[in-house]
């Protein structure tokens, strides 16, 4: 397959796409008045049935190959919802979402990682997580390893690393990749400062490799770098969906 036919085929499509959370526990009045004064998604507490937190609700969108989306809400806006929907691993509750491309879902840079194996270990396993394969990884581990600048540690177990150690290998990975539908959640500020300037430049060499790429993030200045256009999440809802100025602005409530 050439390029142009793998660019075609990479799109993401939500048609009135919604994804309710049963609260299994939540059935005494107490804790349902409790979670009705939340922050975050609508809760329908139906008489005699089990409440659901409707996370998600009537999204439709339509993303392709060279998509640049930022998304800004609140907390609990629905968000990381709307990403873990997009990657496939919520299916609608109801609606539709039809995925067409290969996903890496980096909501969790800690995720796929084994405590008891080595660095470099876990640099094959976290890649293969992410959709490589065995030999791709092996061809870019030098460079990973020279990233993380952790030496002699690679060969030791991932237990012995601080969290700062381990974010950096786990960035090493990531930033490695080169994935067709690509969905970050922000939790990649755990890094120190000078480190964090280092990965930006792989971050957004990450992206440009990238066909597709959704950002959830509070950062404006890390959406400006890494997008073009956003969609504001309300209640579960697309408030504002256009060019990311734009949403930037009306999110913040500011007058054009
Ligand atoms: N596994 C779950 N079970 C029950 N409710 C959930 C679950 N995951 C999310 N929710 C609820 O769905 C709503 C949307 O949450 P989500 O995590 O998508 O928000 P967010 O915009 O990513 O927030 P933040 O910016 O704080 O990360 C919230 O009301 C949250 O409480």
């Amino acid at each position: 397959m050439n390029v142009s036919e793998t660019a075609s085929r990479v799109s993401i499509s939500t048609q009135n796409a919604s994804v309710d959370f049963p609260i299994f526990d939540a059935r005494s009045r107490s804790l349902k008045k409790t979670i009705m004064g939340m922050v975050g998604g609508n809760i329908s507490t139906t008489e005699g049935k089990v409440p659901v937190i409707e996370a998600l609700r009537d999204i439709t969108m339509h993303l392709e190959h060279g998509a640049r989306v930022g998304l800004v809400g609140h907390n609990g806006a629905g968000k990381s919802t709307l990403l873990r929907l997009l990657s496939g691993i919520y299916e609608p509750t109801r609606g539709e979402a039809s995925i067409n491309g290969r996903v890496a879902p980096v909501f969790d840079l800690g995720v796929g990682m084994d405590p008891e194996i080595s660095g470099f270990e876990n640099i094959i396993i976290r890649g293969l997580f992410l959709g490589m394969t065995r030999k791709q990884m092996e061809e870019r581990i030098d460079d990973i390893a020279a990233f993380t600048e952790l030496g002699d540690f690679l060969s030791m177990p991932l237990r012995t690393y601080s969290t700062g150690m381990r974010v950096r290998l786990a960035l090493g990975v990531v930033t490695s990749i080169d994935p067709e539908i690509l969905l970050l959640d922000e939790g990649i500020g755990a890094v120190d400062a000078a480190f964090l300037e280092k990965s930006k430049r792989r971050l957004s060499d990450l992206v440009d490799r990238a066909g597709l790429l959704v950002f959830a993030s509070h950062s404006d200045e890390f959406l400006r770098e890494l997008c073009d256009t956003a969609i504001w999440m309300e209640h579960g809802q697309i408030k504002l969906q256009g060019d990311l100025e734009d949403v930037l602005r009306a999110y913040k409530g500011q007058p054009a």
